[in-house]
Formats: C-alpha cells, structure tokens, sequence
C-alpha cells in the first residue's frame, strides 16, 4: 500500500494525473485498453481537473463506474451526467467509451437488471479493472457500500443495486468488493478535514468496520493520496 500526503487539493490533483497517466499508458501499452472506474462525490471534481492534463491515447480507454446514481442523466446528481458535462468537453473521451446503467430508473424490477446489464458490459469471468478512482464520504462509504449495510458482504454479484442508500439518492448501482479486489490498482483521493476521523481509523487503527478499510486488492496496488487535513490524525 503507497499512502501519499500532499500539502493541498492542487498539489493532489497534480499527483493524481501522474499516476492515472502511468497505469493508463502501461495499461494500453500492454494490453492494448484501459478499463478504469470513476466515483462520484467529491472526487469528480479533482478527475474533471487532472484528466484534462493527463496524455494519452484517449481512444483506448473504456469508462465505467465505481457506483451510479439512478436518477435522469440531466440531473445534478447523476455521476454519468456530471462527467458528460465537465469532462467530455474538455478531453478527448467520448460518450460512447462510457459503460452507462440506464438512467432515471425507479422500478425495483427493472433497478435489479440493471446490474446484468452493466456486468455484461464488464465481460468475461476474469473481468479485471487496471484502476478504481475511488472516494469516501466522511461516514467511511466508498462507490455506494455503507457502513452496516448488506452489500458489505456480498461475495456473488460483481454489481449490485441498492434501494436504500442512506445517502440520497436512495438508489444506486454499485460495483461489490469482489469485483473492487480483483482490480489491478485502486487509488483513493481524499481531501479536507472532514474525512480525517474516517482515515484514521482506516489507516492507523486498520477498523475493518470502515468500508474503505476493506478496499484491499487481492495482487493489485492500492494508493491512498490524501491531503494534509485528511491525514492530520496520521
Ligand atoms: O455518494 C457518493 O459518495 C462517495 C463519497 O463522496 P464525497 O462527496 O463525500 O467525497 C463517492 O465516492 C461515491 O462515488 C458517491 O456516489
């Protein structure tokens, strides 16, 4: 595990583009693609900064995401709406290269196939992220796995729905933590104050209580990039 403290947001979203550059190009060069998860929250803003500096065959990257909201594309809390906004315009990524659920979904019947349908986008058996960009809320939830919720222990789904999320929206798709442990690499991004309790039950008193504590890649690497106010505690 690489844990890297840098002194602001800036200085973050700097190390950020340095690292999704590398496992990006290494990803393409190797095997020709890049299969990467985004989160939503407060993470996407730092994407939205440090991907319009990141070089790279754009064209090679497959898009999909750690969790979704399932609410209507224009919506302010749609992740997928979010990036088409703030960061299709100003890369080269397409719509087309996003793996999207479908949007504005309600009925539980149809929120429960969303999950296949994501899945049968994310292929074979031996699927594999080369990268997470995950967040955490300040209550230690990372995609949309909550502190005491089921889904915690969910060991067959790759993706899963949920309808009660305690955070709104109530429903959501969510990649499980086998599918999340068996990426290549899995990098948090985390910043302000307000996460520091949470950070350091994670990181100095390993609580597996914590969902984001239990973010721990069966061969691949894991970063934790924080910021100096998440990590005053450490
Ligand atoms: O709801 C969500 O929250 C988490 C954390 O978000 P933050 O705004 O507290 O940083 C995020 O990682 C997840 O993707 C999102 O759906």
């Amino acid at each position: 595990m690489s844990t890297i403290i840098v002194s602001d947001e800036q200085e973050l979203v700097n190390k950020l583009a340095s690292h999704i550059e590398t496992i990006a190009n290494d990803a393409i060069e190797n095997r020709g693609k890049f299969f990467v998860g985004f989160s939503g929250g407060s993470v996407l803003n730092n994407l939205c900064e440090c991907l319009q500096t990141v070089d790279t065959e754009w064209s090679k990257w497959v898009v999909a995401f750690c969790d979704e909201r399932v609410v209507p594309e224009n919506s302010e809390d749609s992740t997928f709406g979010t990036y088409k906004r703030e960061l299709i315009p100003k890369t080269k990524l397409v719509e087309k290269q996003f793996i999207k659920i479908k949007q504005g979904v309600s009925d539980p019947v149809r929120l429960k196939a969303n999950p296949n349908i994501v899945g049968k986008r994310l292929g074979s058996e031996d699927f594999v992220f080369d990268l997470l960009l995950l967040g955490m809320g300040p209550d230690g939830h990372t995609c949309s796995l909550f502190p005491g919720h089921p889904l915690l222990n969910e060991t067959s789904l790759k993706v899963a729905s949920l309808t009660d999320s305690p955070k709104f929206p109530p429903e959501r798709i969510t990649l499980t933590f086998p599918t999340i442990n068996k990426a290549r690499n899995c990098m948090f991004a985390i910043c302000g104050s307000s996460k520091a309790e949470m950070i350091q039950r994670i990181l100095k008193d390993n609580d597996d209580d914590v969902p984001a504590r239990r973010v721990k890649p069966h061969s691949g690497s894991l970063y934790w990039i924080l910021d100096k106010h998440s990590a005053k505690n450490l």
